[in-house]
């Protein structure tokens, strides 16, 4: 990390010979370092904390006097696990959290790297560093769905070159955390690199068991946010793991895992709290890094304990302590003023040594990102017309008494593999008078392979669908009606990527998503929100049981997560590790 403060300007400032720029008077400070609430001062100068104490001298005739009294004065927040781009952007995303006192955000690159390429990647990296507060990277070693050419696009001299840039903090989350287990060499390598030049290793290990989790830990991965039980919680801080408790909108597990903490009376200096890329509603409703702190406080957790788990233990996971996470001489200006410690939401927010937001308003503007120049990958290398043949939906298969596999869903993510008798008509399952299923395709971008499937307790009265929205962010469809999901299909490839529902003849919602697939480019994090409500309402009044449709679309498309999944090599079961019908190439869709 960079300050703009020297060591002898803010020493100058310390001993009262240069003016602060910024005097916090008044204020109980949150000292995360000793646990103490301390009647101090805090002096300002650049984008540096010069002073913490009772004296005044560094007030100046130009010093900005903050009245803090009956403020607390607490370090920013930081969220070590952030996935800027659920629907919102990098931008939205700060325009929303920043005000809610989260002033570091620790970013996931997945997304942008596949669509960016190392290139395009560093650049939107370096334009990002005008982001008020520290927009940090966590980089992907591999994606979430094995491609063909995967590890070329994920190769060694390009993640290591991506490793040493100042904001890249780490490896992000490996997904699929069997690769690590069975001692995969790119990733085990990598890894050894990340310790050799001081970095972090980020893990995602839902459903390892105690004894995988050992292996998983021996391969150098640092911190797991994947427990869903007290048990599973404390599997991992028992092994070494910095422990990330997730409190996110598909799995809003706190309750029950802060009672590693609650009832634990473990150490709680390696445990951590995460997000972990909400969708907008939920952060709308709940706040951010706030709105962890604030319900673990509710949950029996003290004060002092939850703040040490966003500031001062996050930072030293990121190696970063030296800069940020707590309030001290030399650290990073990064500060907030609560009214209370009830909700813990700002009064203000102090980030770089600036202002940054009042009363839950931003003050300082964002910058505008044109965010096409960094993509190099086509949303579609296909003529539109491949999309409006409705056989293209259509699953093939003649014989009627012969069971076909379905992807059945058992909650907004997990699903199973249901083989089922279907009726069949001109060598194609026929739907027409069969309720419950709906047809899905996942289509290649490049035109090259179709996986056809089926969905079971999905949105039964759904006609048509098009999303590049998942993991892949390649073209997902699904529907009743093959000529509906060719309309969406089509839609979707006019607006460059986006979400699309068509009932008979008619598009009834459509978001477009230009940002590789997944994100808008309104720099307002409402606009984030309102598309979400939409979709959610549209899908939940045509039958979808469940609660998170962005995260269902996102994982049904991946590899890790049970049962039955839509991939770019065909259907495929994750648990014995089978694709149980291979994709189809695209051209012979066409010639038969
Ligand atoms: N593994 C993941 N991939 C993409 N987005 C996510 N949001 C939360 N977890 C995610």
């Amino acid at each position: 990390m960079k300050l703009k403060a020297s060591k002898y300007e803010l020493i100058e400032v310390a001993q009262g010979r240069r003016p602060a720029d910024i005097y916090i008077k008044g204020g109980t400070v949150i000292n995360v370092y000793s646990g103490e609430f301390l009647q101090q001062n805090v002096a300002v100068y650049k984008d540096c904390i010069a002073y913490v104490g009772e004296a005044e001298d560094s007030i100046g005739e130009n010093t900005e006097v903050i009245n803090a009294e009956g403020m607390y004065v607490s370090p920013g927040f930081i969220e070590t696990h952030a996935h800027p781009w659920v629907v919102y952007n990098p931008i939205s995303q700060t325009e929303k959290v920043l005000p809610l006192g989260t002033t570091t955000t620790v970013n996931d690159n997945l997304f942008f790297y596949l669509h960016m390429g190392p290139k395009g990647f560093k650049e939107m990296v370096n334009d990002l560093k005008q982001l008020p507060g520290n927009f940090l990277w966590l980089v992907r070693l591999i994606s979430q769905s094995d491609y063909d050419g995967e590890r070329e696009w994920f190769n060694q001299k390009d993640i290591q070159d991506l490793l040493q840039l100042d904001e890249v903090v780490g490896s992000a989350e490996v997904t699929r955390w069997p690769l690590l287990y069975n001692g995969d060499p790119f990733l085990l390598e990598t890894v050894e690199y990340i310790k050799k030049i001081g970095k972090i290793v980020d893990g995602h290990n839902a459903g390892c068991s105690f004894e995988k989790l050992n292996s998983i830990a021996a391969s150098g991965v640092n911190a797991c946010h994947e427990a869903i039980t007290a048990k599973e919680a404390f599997d991992r801080l028992r092994l070494g793991l910095w422990t990330t408790l997730r409190n996110s909108s598909l799995r809003p597990d706190l309750a029950e895992i802060i009672k590693l903490v609650t009832e634990g009376n473990v150490n709680t200096s390696r445990i951590l709290m995460t997000t972990d890329g909400p969708q907008p509603a939920f952060i709308e409703k709940e706040g951010f890094v706030d709105g962890l702190v604030r319900q673990a406080v509710q949950l029996g957790v003290p004060v002092m304990t939850a703040l040490q788990m966003v500031t001062l233990n996050a930072a030293t996971y990121l190696h970063l302590d030296d800069y940020i996470g707590g309030i001290a001489p030399g650290k990073k200006a990064d500060i907030i003023l609560l009214p209370n410690l009830i909700d813990f939401r700002p009064d203000v927010v102090i980030a770089d040594g600036k202002v940054v937001a009042e009363k839950g308003q931003l003050v300082v503007s964002l910058p505008e990102i044109d965010w096409s120049k960094y993509v190099i990958r086509k949303p579609f290398a296909f003529k539109k017309s491949f999309l409006e043949k409705k056989e293209l939906y259509l699953y093939p298969h003649d014989d009627s008494n012969k069971p076909v596999p379905v992807i059945h869903f058992r909650s907004n993510v997990i699903t199973q593999r249901k083989d089922m008798i279907l009726p069949t008509m001109n060598g194609y399952v026929d739907l027409t008078n069969h309720e419950g299923i709906v047809y899905t395709a996942l289509i290649d971008r490049n035109g090259k392979w179709i996986t056809r499937g089926f969905l079971e307790r999905f949105a039964v009265d759904l006609e048509g669908m098009a999303s590049t929205y998942n993991t892949t962010t390649e073209l997902l469809v699904a529907g009743r009606n093959p000529e509906a999901m060719a309309k969406a299909a089509v839609r979707v490839y006019e607006m460059g990527g986006g979400i699309v529902i068509v009932d008979k003849d008619e598009i009834i919602l459509e978001i477009p998503l230009p940002l590789t697939g997944m994100m808008t480019t309104s720099p307002s994090f409402k606009t984030a929100v309102e598309y979400h409500n939409q979709l959610l309402a549209a899908v939940q009044e045509r039958g979808f049981p469940f609660h998170d449709i962005l995260y269902t679309l996102l994982f049904l498309t991946c590899d890790f997560l049970p049962g039955l999944r839509l991939t770019p090599y065909g259907l495929y079961d994750v648990k014995p590790d089978q694709i149980v019908k291979y994709s189809t190439p695209l051209y012979d869709v066409f010639i038969c």
